[in-house]
């Protein structure tokens, strides 16, 4: 389980308390709230990003020599990609010697985007890459940070359902935060509203 028991961040001198959150491997939580109410510093703590002024935060350990078992995706998959790499490199540098095919065809990637730079890419393309990087085996929790907002609803609708399944498939938890109450509503088991 991961979670945020009281947490109270400052910036700037001003607290932001943020709401209690709970997630276990194999649930699927929303997390909504208008913008400025702290979803994304939510989705910092729990992926070890920042640490509170108060309160507390579990998050599991982990060797800094491996991956973070809690992974987080973005709105903006070009600020996670070194653009000097090509994604080939990028998902190799990831995945080391583990496979990751089946990433590329659950996601409808094409193998030939991997020998282009990220600015060769729109950002759908990129953003289903951006995915396919985070399912690592160690993978245990997966914080998704609106990263359906600037997509076609047909490049969505895949990249919902796919996480869907692999979420059953690999048993993790899914935070997903979002704007869109029906695509809460549809697919989460539970939705915290930050007011
Ligand atoms: N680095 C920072 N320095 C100062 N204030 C910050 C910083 N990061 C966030 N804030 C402030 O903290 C509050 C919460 O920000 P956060 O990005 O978590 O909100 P959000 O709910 O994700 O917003 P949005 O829906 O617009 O992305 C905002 O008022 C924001 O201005």
């Amino acid at each position: 389980m991961i979670q945020l028991l009281n947490t109270c961040i400052h910036y700037k001198n001003k607290p932001l308390s943020l709401p209690n959150i709970n997630l276990e491997q194999g649930e699927i939580l929303g997390l909504s709230g208008i913008s400025g109410s702290g979803k994304s510093t939510v989705a910092m703590l729990l992926a070890g990003f920042m640490t509170p002024n108060s309160g507390s935060v579990t998050i599991p350990e982990y060797n800094k020599n491996t991956p973070n078992p809690v992974q987080w995706i973005g709105q903006h998959p070009e600020r996670s990609f070194n653009p000097k790499w090509t994604l080939l490199r990028s998902l190799k540098e990831s995945f080391r010697d583990n496979p990751f095919d089946e990433y590329l065809e659950r996601f409808s990637i094409d193998k030939e985007w991997l020998s282009r730079y990220p600015a060769e890419l729109s950002g759908g393309q990129l953003q289903r890459l951006a995915l396919c990087r985070a399912l690592l085996p160690t993978t245990q929790y997966l914080l998704c940070d609106e990263i359906t907002a600037q997509l076609d609803p047909i490049t969505q609708k895949t990249i919902w359902e796919q996480l869907l399944q692999l979420c059953q498939e690999k048993n993790m938890g899914l935070l997903i935060i979002s704007h869109e109450k029906a695509l809460l509503n549809s697919i989460c088991h539970k939705i915290i509203t930050i007011n």
